[in-house]
């Protein structure tokens, strides 16, 4: 699982945090990243405890996570989520930025259909403004046109190299991934409906309106914001 900035013990305790208000026989979306997966191994410890619960795997890692943890895993054919559980890159009150892992396509899916999305993160994510790269996947034969209409937008796209294997990132639904920076995104929720526009952008990762829940971890504890 790759890991970014912050602790570890920050991570950890806003993970398990959210793991605590699962509840028996729900089903729970289960998010991408380091933070994410501390809340999947504090789960798949009240599973061992007799907990019920179903997950929905919002990547390839996070479901490997979880067979580990010993989660029974379902689809979004199967079930909607109670609850999601995920990470995020950079948080402005409740609006996000995620995509780190790439995963942010299944992500939007899984946390959006759920009845409540709770963020884990720790402190170095929250800003006052969002103004870190947005990730946009991109269909592969859309590089180049999705690049230009970045520019367009006063964005500078950069494909995603990848870090142990030459060439770009490819996505777990086969696609290339575009970080584009617009600097400090003044309006994110006209910024998501732009770049949803775009012809070839299977996703964004601007999350906006999507989160009821912030927890902070630090290494004394946890802040919890609801909306
Ligand atoms: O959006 C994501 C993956 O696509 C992650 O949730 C995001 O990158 C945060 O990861 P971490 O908890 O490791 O900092």
């Amino acid at each position: 699982m790759k890991t970014t900035g912050g602790s570890e013990a920050a991570k950890r305790a806003a993970g398990e945090r959210a793991a605590e208000l699962v509840e028996d026989g729900a089903v729970v979306g289960l998010g991408t990243g380091s933070t994410a997966a501390h809340a999947i191994r504090a789960l798949g410890e009240r599973v061992g405890q007799g907990l019920d619960l179903r997950g929905i795997p919002t990547s390839y890692g996070s479901a490997d996570l979880a067979r580990e943890a010993g989660i029974e895993l379902v689809t979004l054919d199967d079930a909607l989520p109670d609850v999601t559980i995920d990470g995020a890159d950079q948080i402005a009150g409740f609006d996000l930025i995620k995509g780190g892992g790439a995963a942010h396509t299944r992500e939007k899916l899984v946390d959006s259909a759920a009845k409540r999305f709770v963020v884990v993160a720790d402190p170095s994510k929250e800003v006052e403004s969002l103004d870190h790269p947005v990730p946009l996947e991109v269909l592969p034969s859309a590089r180049e046109p999705v690049s230009r209409a970045v520019a367009g937008l006063g964005g500078e796209a950069e494909l995603r190299g990848a870090e142990r294997k030459d060439g770009p990132v490819v996505t777990d639904n086969g696609n290339l991934v575009l970080d584009c920076d617009f600097g400090r995104i003044e309006s994110p929720a006209e910024l998501g409906d732009e770049l949803s526009a775009i012809p070839g952008v299977l996703e964004h990762g601007l999350f906006v309106g999507l989160a009821d829940d912030v927890l902070v971890g630090t290494d004394g504890g946890v802040e919890e914001r609801r909306r």
